[in-house]
This record gives C-alpha cells, sequence and structure tokens, in this order.
C-alpha cells in the first residue's frame, strides 16, 4: 500500500525514466518525453573529485583541460566502470530536470542498464539514484526497456525477439511473459565499426582520420548489404606518409569491406540466438520479425542482412536512438503492468551473457 504521503509526492513527482548507456544518456520525463540527450561523460578534478561539467560541456573538454582535470566515462563496454561517478552524473540530471520546480519533488526513477551489468553493479545504480534524490529506484535491462519502447507485446505469452545495437555493445533478448528467455550481449557496436573505418583508411588510403570522420562516414555510406545506388563519400584527414592534409574519395562497396568484421560478429550472434530460441516461441518471432534498437539499427542495409542470414523478417524500431528511454519512461509509469520485466527475468533466463 502507498501511504498517503508518498500517494501526494506521486501526484506531483516528475517520475523519470533514464537509459544509462555507454555512449549517451537519456532522461525521459512522465508527461514531457525526452528532455535529456547527453553524452555519458563528467569531467572531474583528479585530486578533489569534484564534479565540474557533465554531458556536452564535459565532452567538449576532453582534450583541452588542464593536467589535474579528467574526463571520465563512468561506463565502459557496456559495464559500470566508476559507480561514484555513475552516482555524481545521476545526480547531476536528476536535479536538472527538476530544476525551477515548485513542488518539492522526489521522483520514482527506473534506469535501463546494459544486461552484461552484475547484481551487484544493478544494486549500486539503484542506491546511486537514491542518493540522487529518487524516492523509489529500479533498474531495467535495456533490451526489455527497448522491446518496451518499441511497442512490443513483452507481457504476453507471444516471443519478441530485440537487437539494440548501441555505442559499445549489441544486446539481444527474446522475451515472453514479461522475462527475458534467451539473452546475449558482445562487446561490438558502432564504436567498433568507427575503429574498422580508422583502420581502413590508415592501411588502405596512407589516411589518417578522426573518430568523428569515421562515424560521419559510416552515417552517410556505411553499409551491411549491396545498396540500391552504391554511395560515395570523402574522408578527411592527415597523409600519413607527408603529414599535410588529405582528402580520399571511397565507396560505400570499400566501406561495407572495410566494417565487414564488426557487423559478421552482430549478425552472428543474432543467429546464435535464433538457433537457441525455442521453437514456438520462433514462431511468433516469424511471423512479427526481429526488432532493431539502437543508434546501429540505423547502418543502411542491416535489417536486409539480418533477414537474408536469419530467414526472418525485420523491421527497424521508430526512432531507435530513444526507444530504451521510452520504454524506461512507459515503465515508471506502470511499474505493476511491468513488474515481471522489473524483476529483469533473471529466473527465466536459459543463455548466459556470452561474454
Ligand atoms: N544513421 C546511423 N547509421 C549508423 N550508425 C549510427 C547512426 N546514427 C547513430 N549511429 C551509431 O549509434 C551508436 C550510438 O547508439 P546508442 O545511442 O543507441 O548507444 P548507447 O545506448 O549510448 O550505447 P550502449 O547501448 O552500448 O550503452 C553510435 O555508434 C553511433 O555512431
Amino acid at each position: 500500500m502507498r501511504s498517503p504521503i508518498n500517494a501526494l509526492f506521486g501526484l506531483f513527482s516528475r517520475d523519470l525514466g533514464i537509459d544509462l548507456g555507454t555512449a549517451n544518456t537519456l532522461v525521459h520525463v512522465r508527461g514531457r518525453g525526452i528532455v535529456i540527450s547527453e553524452p555519458s561523460v563528467v569531467a572531474i578534478d583528479k585530486k578533489t573529485r569534484e564534479v565540474l561539467a557533465v554531458g556536452s560541456e564535459a565532452k567538449a573538454m576532453v582534450g583541452k583541460t588542464p593536467a589535474n582535470i579528467v574526463a571520465v566515462r563512468p561506463l565502459k563496454d557496456g559495464v559500470i566502470a566508476d559507480i561514484d561517478i555513475v552516482e555524481k552524473m545521476l545526480r547531476y540530471f536528476i536535479e536538472r530536470v527538476h530544476n525551477g520546480s515548485i513542488y518539492p519533488s522526489r521522483p520514482r526513477v527506473v534506469i535501463g542498464i546494459p544486461s552484461g551489468v552484475t547484481e551487484v553493479e544493478k544494486r549500486a545504480a539503484k542506491d546511486a539514484a537514491i542518493a540522487a534524490g529518487a524516492r523509489e529506484a529500479y533498474t531495467i535491462e535495456e533490451p526489455m526497456a527497448a522491446g518496451i519502447g518499441a511497442g512490443l507485446p513483452v507481457n504476453e505469452p507471444t516471443g519478441s525477439m530485440v537487437v539494440d545495437i548501441g555505442g559499445g555493445t549489441t544486446e539481444i533478448a527474446v522475451i515472453s511473459l514479461g522475462g527475458i528467455v534467451i539473452n546475449h550481449s558482445i562487446r561490438v557496436g558502432g564504436d567498433e565499426i568507427d575503429e574498422a573505418i580508422i583502420q581502413f583508411a590508415r592501411h588502405e588510403c596512407n589516411l589518417l582520420i578522426g573518430e568523428r570522420m569515421a562515424e560521419a562516414a559510416k552515417i552517410v555510406a556505411g553499409s551491411a548489404y549491396p545498396l540500391e545506388e552504391e554511395r560515395r563519400v570523402t574522408l578527411r584527414g592527415r597523409d600519413i606518409l607527408t603529414g599535410l592534409p588529405k582528402a580520399v574519395e571511397v565507396s560505400s562497396i570499400d566501406l561495407r569491406e572495410a566494417i565487414k568484421g564488426p557487423v559478421d560478429e552482430i549478425v552472428e550472434l543474432v543467429k546464435l540466438a535464433v538457433e537457441e530460441t525455442p521453437p514456438e516461441l520462433i514462431a511468433d518471432i516469424m511471423e512479427h520479425g526481429i526488432t532493431l534498437a539502437g543508434g546501429g539499427a540505423l547502418l543502411l542495409g542491416l535489417d536486409k542482412r539480418i533477414a537474408a542470414e536469419t530467414q526472418m523478417p525485420v523491421r527497424i524500431a521508430d526512432d531507435p536512438l530513444t526507444c530504451v528511454a521510452r520504454g524506461t519512461g512507459k515503465v515508471v509509469e506502470s511499474l505493476m503492468e511491468y513488474q515481471n520485466a522489473l524483476r529483469a527475468g533473471q529466473q527465466m533466463r536459459r543463455a548466459a551473457v556470452t561474454q
């Protein structure tokens, strides 16, 4: 039973859903939608551990700060690397959402976290949210939140498959009756694809390019399957031999070959999850299709490639970059409805995390 005080808080509190991603943190506020989307970066003073900046401001400080200031990504490769900094980051975002509010609100918070995170880290994330001002805090695994955000019937006795391709990780889950039945996670995502383009430029074009150039080229002309009209993109950087600025035009065919390694790993993991899925659930997935979420879902032709290799229909979720955040927002609005999902489906899980 909720106490009258809690019920009163509930009337005024702006409950939050938070996607605590490796690359970006998004905050969804009840009734308002996504109000914060910032890089998961915190700039701290090395000596005092004081937080100097969070999000875009902290990211902009990378490489331009005095020696005593460091910019930290508190989540790395889908795990919490520094819980103390995560707490500080959460506190900053929660306070920012409530800044200027006329009500003394202590929100309920649902946090989407990578499924590779241990029980201890989950507990730590919840404690961090409470310490940061939350009244109640829950964690939910990212692929489950992505499924809810994509509008899949996660609570029904029907199989749904979600492939969430983020910056640092790819997570695959088969969901039924509010629980995760099959779960795989690898530390391969958009960042690895960017790195493959950097290596291609270095070895095939004698060109040094930065991460941002590689990501931009991936978005314009990276692909996982032959395109109806192949594209061209100019890579700009520094000539390895002369040290001078240089531009090289490459085709989407070149880039497809360049990123084959990480893309193949993602596709193989999807195939493995399909092979492990019980036949009755596979029949449902054949009917409704595999759903792709996360920024990596936007890689051109990835849907076609997965469809060709698994012989299953594949669809890209609407606005895949915000799927997890919107899912956490839905959960915090209906905690009772998603109680199975919040229990993270531990009991129902058959396959362990791959890495
Ligand atoms: N149009 C696009 N085509 C290909 N990749 C894209 C596109 N848009 C964004 N991305 C990639 O999506 C990735 C970020 O996705 P997302 O924000 O879902 O990750 P995250 O949730 O922060 O990471 P993780 O799930 O690993 O914690 C980046 O690698 C980015 O380059």
